[in-house]
């Protein structure tokens, strides 16, 4: 079977890691200088469920409040994942403002997200909560990750989790994967 093509964008407040969990997932590596994004798109093949997906990562310029989504990110996009950084409150409240504009822009009540807490790893600079990512999941009805792109930590799993997500919302019932950072 050829692999089934699914284009995702990453979005999110600005150097929250969307880069670095792109880079992560896609070349096996971390960088750790900041370089802010235009827009980047890339490519990966990988399998879930026994099943080959061509996924299209689409790694956004980080969005503020007053960010106006261009219509693009709704073409032929399948999901979102929607990333803030657990060191940054700024980032949690954004989230939630790029959500209901990824909502808006769709004119859907639900499309496949999968939310990230990103940079796990810096357990002394945290000031968003695990509980509080896990409400704001529920809330959405969507699943949720605490990730660290620098020490690739669940990195893999929110792609994999992103592409359950949109084969559930095609009405392709999915088997779940073994996963050990899904929080629920
Ligand atoms: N400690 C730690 N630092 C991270 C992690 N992910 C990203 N960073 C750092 O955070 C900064 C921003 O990372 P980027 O990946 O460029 O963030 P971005 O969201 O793509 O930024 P924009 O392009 O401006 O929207 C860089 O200095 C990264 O090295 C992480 O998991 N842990």
């Amino acid at each position: 079977m050829p692999p089934k093509q699914r284009k995702i964008a990453i979005m999110g407040y600005r150097s929250v890691g969307k880069s670095s969990l792109s880079i992560q997932f896609v070349e096996g590596q971390f960088v750790d200088s900041y370089d802010p994004t235009i827009e980047n798109t890339f490519v990966k093949t990988t399998k879930v469920n026994n099943q080959e997906y061509e996924l299209k990562l689409v790694d956004t310029a980080g969005q503020d409040e007053y960010s106006i989504l261009p219509t693009q990110y709704s073409v032929d996009v399948h999901g979102y994942v929607l990333v803030y950084s657990i060191t940054s409150p700024k980032s949690f409240e954004i989230i939630k403002i790029i959500y209901d504009k990824v909502l808006d822009m769709s004119g859907k009540i639900k499309v496949p997200i999968v939310l990230v807490g990103n940079k796990k790893d810096l357990p002394m600079d945290r000031v968003i909560s695990e509980g509080e990512g896990l409400k704001l999941a529920a809330l959405w009805k969507a699943q949720f990750f605490e990730a660290s792109a620098k020490q690739n930590e669940c990195v893999s799993d929110i792609f994999h989790t992103m592409v359950m997500e949109i084969e559930k919302a095609n009405g392709n019932l999915q088997e779940k994967e073994n996963n050990s950072c899904s929080i629920s």
